[in-house]
């Protein structure tokens, strides 16, 4: 495995009315080529995590050291698509790239590339309210892998999703992930789902309540895909609950 980013003693306070709140005590982690997802209870520093490595954020201490010396380009997919709502699904996906001086019809053609890895050809002239749910976040992760991104960070991506919706998601952002067909590198994602976690990730880190610590770093070693009934996925999810609890 290839390292590609170290988090070094990273904490990260807040400034509220009644001082301050400390939500990451000192982490450290490396992060390889892989699927890792960030596991722990709500309003543990999940989010605020994942924000400071895609830098829209910043520590109180500690840092963020890339392998390469410079930041990655991420692809972010947010539990809410933030669609624009007068723009077709097309330009939805084809604004970012124009954004970033990519020519008008090079843009929607990779909008269009993307819109069918995310199985929404046919859809490219519709407009978002005439979506459901789970196609408006298919529209949000061709967004994300439309700008090729090195490292793609998801935040609870799933979880604002009927339960079939999100298996189908999830199974979809798997093939992409295993069959190389994008640069990335890594994806990392924040759930608070053990089953999630266990369903998706090659690592897991589990962190405590707030102020938030490592409690654990579990390898989920069983093969793609993978069945939630067979002995092996239970026995690592007794560990991972045990971790958490
Ligand atoms: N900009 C901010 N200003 C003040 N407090 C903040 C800010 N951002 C986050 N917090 C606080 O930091 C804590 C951690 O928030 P964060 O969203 O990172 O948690 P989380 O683990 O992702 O939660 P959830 O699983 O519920 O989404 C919360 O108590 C939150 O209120």
């Amino acid at each position: 495995m290839n390292l590609l980013l170290s988090i070094k003693n990273l904490s990260k306070s807040f400034k509220s009315n009644s001082g301050e709140i400390k939500v990451i005590d000192n982490i450290s982690l490396d992060i390889y080529n892989e699927f890792f997802v960030i596991l722990g209870p709500s309003g543990c520093g999940k989010s605020t995590l994942l924000r400071i490595i895609a830098g829209v954020d910043k520590p109180t201490s500690g840092n963020i050291i890339f392998q390469t010396g410079k930041p990655p380009r991420f692809g972010f997919v947010f539990q809410f698509p933030s669609l624009i709502p007068w723009i077709t699904v097309l330009e939805n996906v084809a604004i970012v790239l124009k954004n970033m001086g990519i020519p008008k019809n090079e843009a929607e053609e990779s909008a269009k590339k993307y819109l069918s890895i995310v199985g929404l050809s046919g859809f490219e002239n519709v407009y978002p309210y005439e979506l459901s749910g789970g196609m408006r976040q298919r529209v949000n992760l061709a967004r994300a892998l439309s700008v090729q991104p090195e490292i793609l960070l998801m935040d609870e991506p799933f979880s604002n999703l009927d339960p079939l919706t999100a298996e189908n998601l999830r199974a979809e952002i798997l093939d992409i992930w295993l069959s190389n067909i994008t640069p990335m590198k890594a994806i990392i994602m924040v759930t608070h789902s053990v089953d999630e976690a266990i369903f998706l990730a090659d690592r897991i880190v589990i962190l405590t309540p707030r102020p938030s610590k490592i409690s654990n770093i579990v390898n989920v070693d069983l093969p793609r895909p993978r069945n939630r009934r067979s002995p092996e996925f239970e026995k690592i999810e007794d560990l991972v609950y045990s971790y958490v609890s």
